[in-house]
């Protein structure tokens, strides 16, 4: 996991953080007191590891767990990135999660206008899906499109903490 740039730890207090379940909160607390007793067999001090406290290290993994995309490099051109961006999941062509500040602020939709895409490298691009207008908010996907309401809303809810809002799940579809 890295965070894109130049961003400092406490640049992430911008992003969002998800809405933590109560088994989410229990597995943070588990994977703290691991990194903990890591650090402490290490022989770090307590007082190197002095910012790394319980509610720190949770409120940055509920921003990176809402936040983190998955980088799928699209080898090629932008010809045809969407049969491209198929062919990598298919091949599970991820290459690994990534915070990035500005494309975090992207909001979703079940029927995007925008899409973030890889180009041979990490950066990530925001490529439009259809015409935008001046004012239009660009949204993205966050989730498999293709499944069916009741399915979107669930994986939203369960995988991202929120109830989705966007047109085409007000319309029932
Ligand atoms: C990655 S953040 C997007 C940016 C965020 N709105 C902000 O102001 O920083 C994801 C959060 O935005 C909100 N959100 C994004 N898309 C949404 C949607 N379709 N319906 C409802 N809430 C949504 C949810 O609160 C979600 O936890």
């Amino acid at each position: 996991m890295v965070i894109s740039g130049a961003a400092s730890a406490e640049s992430l207090d911008i992003l969002q953080p998800s809405n933590l379940s109560h088994e989410m909160v229990l597995e943070m607390e588990e994977g703290y007191g691991l990194l903990k007793s890591g650090f402490a067999m290490a022989n770090i001090s307590d007082e190197q590891m002095a910012f790394l406290t319980k509610e720190w290290y949770n409120s940055v993994l509920a921003r990176i767990r809402i936040n983190a995309f998955r980088i799928e490099l699209a080898v090629g051109s932008y010809e045809d990135l969407l049969s491209s961006a198929a062919a990598c999941i298919e091949a599970e062509a991820a290459v690994g999660n990534a915070v990035y500040m500005l494309p975090s602020l992207y909001n979703h939709d079940c029927d995007p206008n925008a899409h973030i895409v890889w180009i041979d490298n990490a950066d990530a691009q925001l490529k439009a899906l259809c015409d935008v207008e001046e004012d239009e908010e660009l949204r993205i996907c966050y989730i498999d499109a293709s499944m069916d309401h009741d399915a979107r809303q669930s994986f939203l809810l369960q995988g991202f903490g929120f109830k989705c809002n966007c047109l085409r799940c007000l319309s029932g579809d």
